[in-house]
């Protein structure tokens, strides 16, 4: 395996992207959702980033210098400029900042995956850098095949899990018991919005007490 993959709280981290053009726009927004405190400097920006309202990204209208990393916690070499990349890497380095570089691989500390959120269920794919167009490609059969009931299935089984860890510890049970949960169609139950089905399923399985309602009181108004 030539990269560990890894999910990394950024929240209120601060990080450098130098380049605003596609891609560090692109970046730049990722770490903003994230919420990292992101810098994008450059000496021109992108429509997306020079027209976005205040926000969590500050613009720096410059070229890179070494002492835009101080501070730091990742950086990302998004320039135009393969020889500048490198630079920015080795300055990194000198200062213990881990840094993504965006024109070749092997030579940054680490890549990007094609990302699907739905909700807190993140799925991550990378091909090592051997070709991100096929990344893109599983990302999106992925977002068609796993759809925005997945993010509400996954967080129904957080509350639930929540309830269950609060009156023990009790894995081989609960092992079932999510087992028992995940082969009930609930996707597409959630999906179909068939909140009385589901009811059924959840005091089946985990007994009275436990309903939609309950766990779940904004799930009406949730947006598939
Ligand atoms: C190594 C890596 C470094 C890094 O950026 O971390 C890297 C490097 C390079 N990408 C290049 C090109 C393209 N990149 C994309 C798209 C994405 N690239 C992403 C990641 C990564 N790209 C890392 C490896 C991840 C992996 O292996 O999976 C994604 C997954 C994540 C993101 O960027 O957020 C995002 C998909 C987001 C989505 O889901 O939509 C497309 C597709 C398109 O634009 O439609 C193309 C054109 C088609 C193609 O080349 O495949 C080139 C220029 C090559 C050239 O000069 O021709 C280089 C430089 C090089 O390889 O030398
Ligand atoms: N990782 C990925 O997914 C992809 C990577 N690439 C690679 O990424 C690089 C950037 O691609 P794009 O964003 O499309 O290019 P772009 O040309 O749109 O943007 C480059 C940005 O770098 C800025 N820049 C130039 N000199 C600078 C300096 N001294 N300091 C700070 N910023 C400086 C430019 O002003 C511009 O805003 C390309 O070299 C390409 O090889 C390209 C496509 C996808």
């Amino acid at each position: 395996m030539d990269y560990y993959p890894i999910f990394l709280d950024v929240k209120d981290r601060c990080c450098l992207v130098a380049g605003g053009g596609a891609v560090g726009t692109r970046k730049a927004f990722g770490l903003a959702r994230a919420g990292a405190r992101v810098t994008v400097v450059s000496p021109d920006f992108s429509d997306e980033l020079s027209n976005m309202p205040v926000s969590a990204i500050t613009l720096k209208k410059k070229n890179f210098e070494d002492s835009d990393l101080d501070g730091m916690s990742l950086a990302f070499a998004a320039t135009d400029n393969m020889q500048l990349n490198a630079g920015i890497r080795q300055a990194a380095q000198k200062k213990n900042i881990l840094c993504n570089i965006a024109d070749g691989r092997d030579k940054g500390d680490f890549i990007l995956p094609a990302v699907v959120e739905r909700g807190d269920l993140i799925f991550a794919v990378s091909t090592c850098g051997a070709s991100p167009a096929l990344s893109k490609h599983l990302r999106l059969a992925l977002e068609a095949r796993f759809g925005p009931e997945y993010g509400i299935l996954a967080a129904l089984l957080g509350r639930i899990r929540a309830i269950l860890l609060e009156r023990g510890h009790d894995p081989k049970g609960h092992r079932k018991t999510f087992c028992a949960l995940l082969d009930a169609d609930l996707p597409e139950k959630i999906a179909a919005g068939q909140t009385r089905q589901i009811d059924t399923v959840l005091a089946g399985i985990l007994g009275e007490g436990f309903s939609l309602e309950r766990l779940m009181p904004d799930f009406g108004t949730r947006e598939l």
